[in-house]
């Protein structure tokens, strides 16, 4: 019989429940065994639910409080020596790993965040040394397996793999030069082995460990440890299911399938083209294959025909007990549930498939493929064709207007009119910038006040004129705030938005937008992404009234704020009958209209964030040509419709630039502000080694945190700085924007880059 499974469940809770627990947590309005209770229902919901939509493979393990990678250092005792020794909790010593402490005498940073390879998810990253003494904790795998047990549901623990868990780790501070994280793993597998043991010994049947940097270029070079530590695992262990996702196996797929491992899941969401390969290349081993077959990554409702006919295929060649109906990767990047949602239309809602709707389809893909079929999964199968034939025939309504225009671009649509040098020497006229100039990324702190005025708004208690006037004042004062901080470059402060994707969104024709649609972005920090349905096009100018407004009350240069095509599409759920490329394409040219509007309103300086280029970048090193090329592209025509004298600005709010240098560097953005702070100014070694030649804001401190740096922090910056660029391309600015900052931290930050920037002009002159 083909059983169905779910890899990861959202761990937020229906209606949020984990982040306010998690922040009344923090603020000391919930103790900690609160929290714990708080935790505990979640799960059960999760799980209840999970079953109630007849999984047969139960995810548990996978929930966390802030970052299931964190979760993994916390257990297996990689706690960095500073987190060590601050006489607080084990649960506090975690937080402190995902966000830093400054209480009660204790004054430590978060550990660095990365992208989760190449979606809005962040990871906490793994410190490791030669001094790390690897040992477990606590079982949390177990822990949880025995709690769904007594709430009624087997469940398959989850755990990171071994090899993952290294691959995704870096050196620490204390490691000696050259230190590898892998070259740990003889002194982790001990670890994995007391924890599989105690899940065997429990009565786990199967276990779920996740390696998937398996789809990436990297595992190649690892092959023989996945092959020495699998081996060494499947001793004593539950029957393991090695889980890869987001990418094909491609070049890893023969070794991967001659592991000692009792099945394989892999990703036909994404590669449905590996499945004849994989089919090839187990077929004589006695593998159990987990299709993922159920998006992960979107939310549209699975198209079950296409699905089960997909995994006939492997029924036919493998036979139905090797077949796994499942969710292609865990399910923490779509919202939990689509009967959260009141305001999209019926015919919208028939569109999509969220979390909890999603483990009902595996359910009947297992039924359909197990020929198991009873007349109420025939019905459900009818009832999916409706629905999909109907999408279908909405998505065959195109804006040919938009089409066209998509059609129509040019190479010239890509150029601006003169070279940087040229436009240099007209922005210089034009703006009157000081040397070392200051700005800032764009937001200023979203206050409960805002927050508070725009739900109002949205319930209908403060009217659209209320609302604007209210927002009117916020800008009045945000400008205010930054001539009385002497601040050369201003912004209007974004207070108008949500969100920096999903204001666009909501502007936009051809998206749609949930009123509860969350998912976690990094710890209790979540995001709403926007649906793309169809083409994409900008009904009426965006931003141009409440940048001119604020161009209005200064007589400083005021810097125009979007969200770049690429970042909007990567932080949307993007439609899948068009391809990306075109979507950004449509997104661009919208963009570009805009871009237009505010030089026209008198805009002089144009931002376009692309931070979300860079983790778009495929997970395969042959796909990266094609994509930075559409990519880089829809930037240049967003940005390349304005008059030399006009500066545009991009920022990218990660360091991780190496890879992807020339691509940069065609941008042709004038200014680009960079994440510099956390990594240790190494990133600029790398721009001066590429001799990047256009202006750069390197950020002078880490908005996210609350700790204020000091001025002289600020000058010894700028001047390590100053040793690897040419003084006259340096901004001076943040890491990012400030919108998750309160008022007084970023007064006194501001207040000291400044009084820094003045300092560098009279000591460089
Ligand atoms: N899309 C996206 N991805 C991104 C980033 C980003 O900015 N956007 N930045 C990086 C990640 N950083 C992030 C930084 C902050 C937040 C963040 O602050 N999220 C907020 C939600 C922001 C939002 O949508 N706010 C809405 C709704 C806020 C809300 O919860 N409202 C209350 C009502 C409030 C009231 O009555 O006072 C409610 O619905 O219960 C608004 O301002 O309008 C949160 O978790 O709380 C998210 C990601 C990378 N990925
Ligand atoms: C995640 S990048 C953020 C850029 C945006 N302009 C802001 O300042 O918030
Ligand atoms: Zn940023």
């Amino acid at each position: 019989m083909v059983l169905s499974s779910v890899l990861g469940f959202p761990r937020i809770g229906k209606n949020r429940e984990v982040k306010k627990a998690v922040e009344a947590y923090w603020a000391g309005k919930l103790s900690a065994d609160e929290l714990q209770t708080a935790a505990a229902e979640v799960r059960k919901w999760n799980w209840t639910s999970i079953k109630a939509q007849g999984v047969d493979l139960i995810p548990s393990g996978e929930f966390t409080l802030y970052d299931h990678v964190l979760d993994h250092s916390a257990a297996f005792n990689a706690i960095p020596p500073r987190y060590v020794g601050l006489g607080i909790s084990d649960l506090d010593v975690f937080f402190a790993m995902g966000r830093g402490r400054q209480t009660g005498g204790v004054d430590v940073p978060a550990a660095e965040m990365k992208k989760w390879f190449d979606s809005n998810y962040h990871y906490v990253v793994p410190e490791l040394s030669e001094q790390t003494e690897f040992k477990l904790n606590y079982n949390k795998a177990l822990a949880e397996y025995k709690e769904a047990k007594a709430a009624g549901v087997t469940t398959r623990p989850v755990v990171l793999g071994p090899l993952a868990f290294l691959i995704l780790a870096k050196a620490g501070r204390e490691a000696t030069p050259g230190f590898k994280p892998i070259s740990l793993l003889p002194k982790l597998l001990p670890v994995y082995k007391t924890l599989l043991k105690e899940l065997k010994a429990e009565g786990a049947e199967w276990v779920q460990i996740d390696e998937p940097n398996l789809v990436m270029d990297v595992a190649e070079q690892y092959a023989e440890q996945y092959a020495s530590a699998y081996a060494e695992l499947a001793k004593d262990a539950p029957k393991i299911m090695l889980t890869t996702y987001f990418g094909r196996l491609g070049s890893n797929l023969p070794f991967v399938a001659k592991l000692p491992v009792c099945g394989l899941h892999i990703d036909l969401d994404r590669e449905p083209g590996q499945l004849g390969d994989v089919i090839t290349a187990i077929k004589d081993t006695s593998l159990v294959l987990s299709l993922g077959l159920v998006s992960g990554r979107n939310i549209w409702k699975t198209d079950l025909t296409a699905a089960a006919s997909l995994g006939r295929k492997a029924v036919e060649a493998l036979g139905a007990d090797r077949v796994i109906a499942a969710t292609s990767s865990s399910l923490l990047h779509t919202p939990v549930t689509l009967e959260s949602e009141n305001k999209l239309t019926a015919e919208q809602k028939d569109w999509f498939s969220f979390a909890l709707q999603k483990a009902g389809e595996v359910a009947v893909l297992a039924s359909v493929l197990s020929d198991s079929q009873d007349s109420k999964i025939s019905q459900l199968l009818e009832e999916n064709k409706t629905s999909i034939s109907k999408r279908r025939a909405f998505e065959h309504n195109s804006d040919d207007a938009v089409r066209k225009r998509v059609a129509a671009i040019t190479p010239e649509d890509l150029k601006r009119k003169n070279p940087f040098p040229t436009r240099r020497e007209a922005q210089k006229k034009h703006l009157k910038l000081p040397k070392f100039p200051t700005t800032t990324i764009g937001s200023f702190p979203q206050t409960k006040e805002i927050r508070s005025a725009r739900a109002q708004l949205t319930k209908g208690s403060l009217t659209e004129d209320q609302y604007n006037d209210f927002i009117k004042k916020e800008i009045d004062s945000v400008v205010k705030f930054q001539e009385d901080v002497g601040l050369d470059l201003l912004v209007h402060g974004e207070p108008e938005r949500n969100d920096m994707v999903q204001y666009f969104g909501e502007q936009f024709q051809g998206f749609c937008f949930t009123q509860n649609g969350w998912v976690q972005s990094y710890g209790s920090r979540y995001v709403r992404p926007p649906i793309i349905v169809s083409d994409v096009s900008r009904p009426h100018p965006i931003t141009v009234q409440w940048s001119s407004y604020a161009q209005s009350v200064t007589k400083k240069p005021m810097k125009g704020m979007l969200t770049g095509p690429v970042t909007i599409l990567n932080w949307s759920f993007p439609r899948v009958d068009v391809s990306r490329e075109t979507q950004s394409k449509q997104l661009a040219l919208a963009l570009r209209d805009e871009v237009c509007d505010l030089e026209k309103a008198g805009i002089h300086a144009i931002q376009v964030d692309e931070p979300a280029i860079r983790e778009g970048l495929p997970l395969r090193r042959v796909d990266w040509d094609n994509y930075l090329t559409w990519a880089v592209d829809s930037f240049r025509l967003a940005t390349s419709g304005v008059e030399d004298s006009t500066q545009t600005h991009s920022h990218f709010c990660y360091s991780d630039f190496n890879d992807i240098f020339p691509s940069i560097q065609r941008l042709d953005a004038d200014v680009i502000s960079i994440e510099a702070s956390k990594s240790d100014l190494k990133v600029l070694n790398a721009f001066q080694q590429f001799g990047y030649k256009n202006e750069i804001g390197p950020g002078v401190y880490d908005i996210h945190s609350p700790r204020v740096p000091s001025e002289q922090e600020i000058k010894d910056r700028i001047k390590s700085m100053l040793n690897l660029l040419p003084a006259d391309l340096l901004f001076v600015n943040p890491d990012c924007g400030l919108k998750t900052r309160g008022w007084a931290e970023t007064e006194a930050s501001l207040k000291n880059l400044v009084a820094a920037a003045r300092w560098a002009r009279t000591e460089f002159a």
